[in-house]
């Protein structure tokens, strides 16, 4: 891991040290218990039509394509943007140094979806490495995390898992080749998505969605993220076996929003 990903992941790794405690099982058991349950993201990916299911990411800027969206742009108009345009999920960055996002952008919107039916589920997207984040998920409303294989140990990614699962939270693992994707299988993944950008060179290509997806276990979902930007692009990865799209830039910057959406869905 020697790119940007490593980079992210050491200056994650310095954030969070200052608020590193022991986070218990039982205690995210408890803390489960007693918050408003989120709407379930697995669920939310497997439509009953067969149709794409649109996770759509709230994302102000990133690494590859620098600034997408105004550092202004509120998290939770664009989040009703893209419920009204049909999303059947949201992914929100939460990683402020590279992605321009927060916490707080997180609670913002699903406290405004809370009474809202059907709810819509959000994924907490940001570089996890402790449970201490898996809590601040909960605790935000998050129905689910992100655990990217290639940048944790298998300790660190039984860790993560085991919270999400106490916390109630789903957990959607990342993977990049064959090799991260039997680590997946291993740890008992029931969401798994492969990002078609290689974080070394910014390059996306679909041709890995359509190489690994194939692999996957029939009872996986499976997601393809990154670099769809048209029909045609999502046609590609759902003729592969996707159940759901993960997009960001294209979304953000679509002068219509529910007319790419739509065409993501038809595909
Ligand atoms: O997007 C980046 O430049 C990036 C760089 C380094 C680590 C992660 C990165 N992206 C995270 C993502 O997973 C994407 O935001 C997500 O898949 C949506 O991608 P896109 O539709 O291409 O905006």
């Amino acid at each position: 891991m020697s790119d940007k990903l490593t980079e992210i992941m050491a200056w994650k790794r310095q954030e969070i040290a200052p608020l590193i405690r022991a986070v218990s099982l039982p205690e995210l058991a408890a803390f489960n218990a007693m918050a408003p349950k989120p709407p379930s993201f697995a669920a939310a990916l497997r439509r009953d039509d067969g149709k794409l299911a649109v996770i759509a990411e709230i994302k102000r800027r990133s690494p590859s394509a620098g600034a997408i969206a105004a550092t202004t742009l509120s998290a939770t108009d664009q989040a009703i943007n893209y419920r009204t345009a049909g999303a059947s999920a949201l992914s929100i960055l939460t990683d402020e140094k590279f992605f321009g996002g927060t916490l707080d952008d997180l609670t913002g919107v699903t406290n405004f979806f809370r009474q809202d039916r059907p709810a819509i589920p959000c994924i907490r997207k940001d570089f996890m490495v402790h449970p201490i984040q898996v809590l601040q998920a909960r605790e935000a409303g998050a129905g689910a995390i992100l655990i990217i294989v290639r940048a944790l140990n298998d300790d660190e990614i039984a860790a993560l898992f085991a919270a999400a699962k106490f916390a109630g939270l789903d957990a959607l693992f990342e993977i990049h080749n064959e090799s991260e994707l039997e680590r997946a299988v291993k740890h008992g993944a029931k969401i798994i998505g492969v990002n078609n950008r290689d974080l070394a060179i910014f390059k996306c290509d679909l041709g890995l969605s359509e190489r690994l997806i194939p692999l996957f276990p029939k009872h996986v979902i499976a997601v393809s993220e990154s670099g769809i930007f048209t029909g045609a692009d999502a046609a590609r990865v759902h003729a592969a076996g996707a159940h759901a799209i993960l997009c960001g830039e294209a979304l953000m910057k679509a002068p219509d929003t529910a007319a790419l959406i739509t065409e993501f869905q038809t595909a």
